[in-house]
């Protein structure tokens, strides 16, 4: 008998994620699209794209369609999620013909945004597309128990955005979101750089001192990191060496952010599921809760337990891919 797929999609702006029932993550690729600014053509999407970031010949631009939260380019973003649902396809075959699918757009995007994406999706065979917000998702996806009457706090630090949500009986009581996250750290470590040692680096490089020797702001012991950039002064190529206490006081700014985000979703709350909170604590996910120390600097800071998601990258997709049931469900009660 034909079944067709049920499908999440996590459209994130730092990566896309797709999860299908019964088979979990199929596709996670970072959301670049690499297009020929003279006939419009899309020449690559996600990985592919991605490797050709600062590597390209002129007329081959790779832009990123989603930027801090929001849909920046509509219809170069309409385009990436149809070729990620064609690689799709090949993996899950004849069931994607007309898949069942639920999809998380960015926070900062517009009724019409969603409106476009929902059209987007549906425009590719979709038998029913159902929208979702990105904390509820985020919550699902980190296996809390969001439809029950308890107070479930969810801190998501994603690439554009970080959001901070309290969700009980299913539906959000307080949520908070600043344009903020990873992408804002990697471009304060390439001011800092730029700024202390007059040394230009691109944004891959930024990310990846970020991963490595990036903290939060705890104590720790110091690590160090050897850095290629172009000298301003000479403008040739030139090797640093970076400290992790160097990167703490760089990213500083966007922690402080993401820290006042929390205490002011905290404060909304109302006393009935405050308690909930002390006992519960805080769940943290997306790509930013992997930043070491993160855990223990805001728990020191809120004075809650704070536990990291099973799958902080994946915590979205995953949920948005269970939550198809659960939407079906409130559909009928509501019919
Ligand atoms: N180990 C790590 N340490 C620090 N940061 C990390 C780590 N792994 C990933 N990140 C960062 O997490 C961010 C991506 O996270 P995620 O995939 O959750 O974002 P997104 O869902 O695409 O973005 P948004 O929620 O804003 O739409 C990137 O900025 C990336 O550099």
């Amino acid at each position: 008998m034909f079944t067709s797929a049920e499908i999440g999609i996590d459209l994130g702006t730092a990566n896309i994620l797709i999860y299908a029932k019964n088979k979990g993550v199929v596709l996670n690729e970072p959301s670049v699209v690499a297009i020929d600014i003279n006939t419009k053509e899309v020449l690559a999407v996600g990985h592919e794209a991605k490797q050709m970031i600062g590597k390209t010949p002129r007329n081959v631009v790779p832009i990123r369609p989603l930027k801090e939260g929001v849909i920046a380019d509509y219809d170069i973003t309409a385009q990436m999620l149809k070729e990620m649902l064609k690689k799709v396809s090949k993996t899950l075959g004849s069931s994607m013909r007309k898949p069942s699918v639920v999809i998380c757009t960015p926070s900062g995007s517009t009724t019409v945004e969603r409106r476009a994406i929902h059209n987007a999706v549906k425009s590719y065979g979709a038998k029913v597309v159902h929208l979702i917000e990105e904390p509820v998702a985020a919550a699902i996806g980190a296996d809390l128990p969001v439809s029950e009457p308890v107070s479930n706090v969810i801190l998501d630090i994603g690439g554009g955005t970080s959001e901070v949500a309290i969700i009980s009986f299913g539906g959000v009581v307080s949520c908070r979101s600043i344009r903020n996250g990873g992408d804002k750290m990697d471009e304060e470590i390439i001011h800092f750089v730029r700024k202390h040692y007059n040394v230009l680096i691109g944004e891959k490089t930024a990310e990846s001192i970020k991963m490595e020797i990036g903290y939060a702001l705890i104590d720790h012991e110091e690590e160090t990191m050897e850095v290629r950039g172009r000298d301003l002064v000479t403008g040739l190529p030139k090797t640093i060496t970076i400290t992790s206490t160097e990167i703490q006081s760089a990213i500083r700014e966007t922690l402080e952010n993401v820290l006042e985000t929390v205490r002011a979703t905290l404060e909304d709350c109302p006393p009935e599921l405050s308690g909930d909170i002390v006992d519960n604590g805080v769940v943290i996910t997306g790509g930013g809760s992997l930043l070491k120390g993160m855990q223990e600097w805001l728990s020191n800071e809120i004075f809650v337990p704070v536990h990291l998601a099973p799958n902080p990258l994946e915590s979205v997709a995953i949920g948005t891919g269970r939550s198809l049931k659960m939407i079906q469900k409130l559909q009928k009660v509501s019919k």
